[in-house]
């Protein structure tokens, strides 16, 4: 079973937060000094990034990052057509942020403010866990009138962070501009707290524009209550088009006109770092369907992407990596 999308559309466009990772390895002692609970997210002032960043044993690398922007990465390297929508700074990380994007294939659509880029120092300690602390900068400052069609020309799909329910002014911008420009409307819930604190937006938009709803297990518990997964799902997808349920090592399970096609996990459960793994999947799954591949190939290129995200530290797939998953493309897609 496939989707189909007009001829003139192929491009998957992403909206969210532009974000600068920055990727420091330090030891369980430099949180301890910080005083942060690990694995967690917590959003500071720029200041304070660049405090701990004077006290890294090592410069952080530094990369492009933010959940819709590593999607619109992902589908860049696989060979299709991305746009990334945000908001940059005019300064240095602003220049990184763009010229990362640019290097990776990404058509960058980036309005700019006078605060700094947006950043999220990521300290990844030895047990491979990760703590971001984010100082969200110009990323925050985007605009709802600076969201046209004109974002999204030739979009065949518009794929929107879950983050956007935080600026429901914004969210209700994309959405309008979006569906406006005749493409399908894809969101990714995020997290389970953006969820829960966005719920009654969630219930006003969800059956009037989006078409495709993405959650993991915690996600989809948030917004529909529901244990029991296949009835879940049932629930994410009442009133969309197409509804995903992920659940990280067991596969995920996408509904499509009341039928599930069930899809497996790829690799043995192992992961370096599980950062970006969602936005990974999402990038192979949306670009199979933009490509006319059946749920079942769309749903395992996900599931490569998702995998070989987690082979390394940081949001993006080693070029060996890619290479195995381009493996699974047009010529051998009867492998997938
Ligand atoms: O979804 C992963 C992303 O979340 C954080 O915002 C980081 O930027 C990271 O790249």
């Amino acid at each position: 079973m496939t989707i189909s999308f007009e001829p003139d559309r192929s491009a998957i466009v992403c909206v969210g937060s532009a974000l600068v990772d920055m990727l420091a390895g330090e030891d369980d002692s430099f949180l301890e000094t910080v005083g942060a609970a690990k694995g967690g997210m917590t959003l500071v002032e720029q200041t304070f990034i660049d405090d701990l960043v004077s006290k890294t044993a090592n410069p952080p690398t530094v990369v492009s990052g933010g959940s819709a922007c590593n999607t619109a990465v992902g589908v860049g390297c696989l060979g299709g057509a991305a746009r990334f929508v945000g908001k940059r700074g005019e300064d240095e990380l602003g220049d990184v942020f763009e010229s990362d994007l640019v290097a990776q294939r990404v058509e960058p659509y980036l309005f700019r403010s006078a605060s700094p880029t947006g950043r999220v120092l990521s300290v990844i300690t030895p047990d491979a866990q990760r703590t971001m602390f984010t100082y969200l900068g110009a990323s925050a400052e985007m605009q709802p009138g600076e969201i046209t069609r004109k974002c999204f020309d030739g979009a065949a799909i518009v794929h929107v962070e879950g983050y956007l329910l935080f600026n429901p002014e914004l969210m209700m911008a994309v959405l309008k501009a979006g569906k406006a420009s005749g493409a399908r409307i894809s969101l990714d819930l995020a997290s389970f707290n953006v969820v829960e604190e966005s719920r009654e937006l969630l219930n006003d938009i969800v059956a009037d524009y989006i078409d495709i709803l993405i959650a993991n297990e915690d996600e989809a518990f948030a917004y529909t209550g529901i244990k029991d997964e296949a009835s879940s799902l049932q629930e994410l997808g009442r009133n969309t088009e197409i509804a995903v349920l992920k659940t990280g090592p067991r596969g995920s399970m996408i509904l499509y006109k009341g039928e599930i096609t069930r899809v497996e996990a790829l690799g043995d459960g192992c992961a370096v770092d599980t950062t970006g793994a969602g936005d990974l999947w999402a990038a192979g799954f949306l670009f199979g369907l933009v490509n006319g591949y059946s749920f079942t190939k769309s749903g395992n290129l996900g599931s490569a992407c998702g995998y070989e995200v987690c082979q390394l530290v940081g949001a993006k797939v080693e070029e060996a990596g890619w290479q195995r998953i381009k493996q699974l493309l047009p010529e051998n897609t009867e492998n997938i």
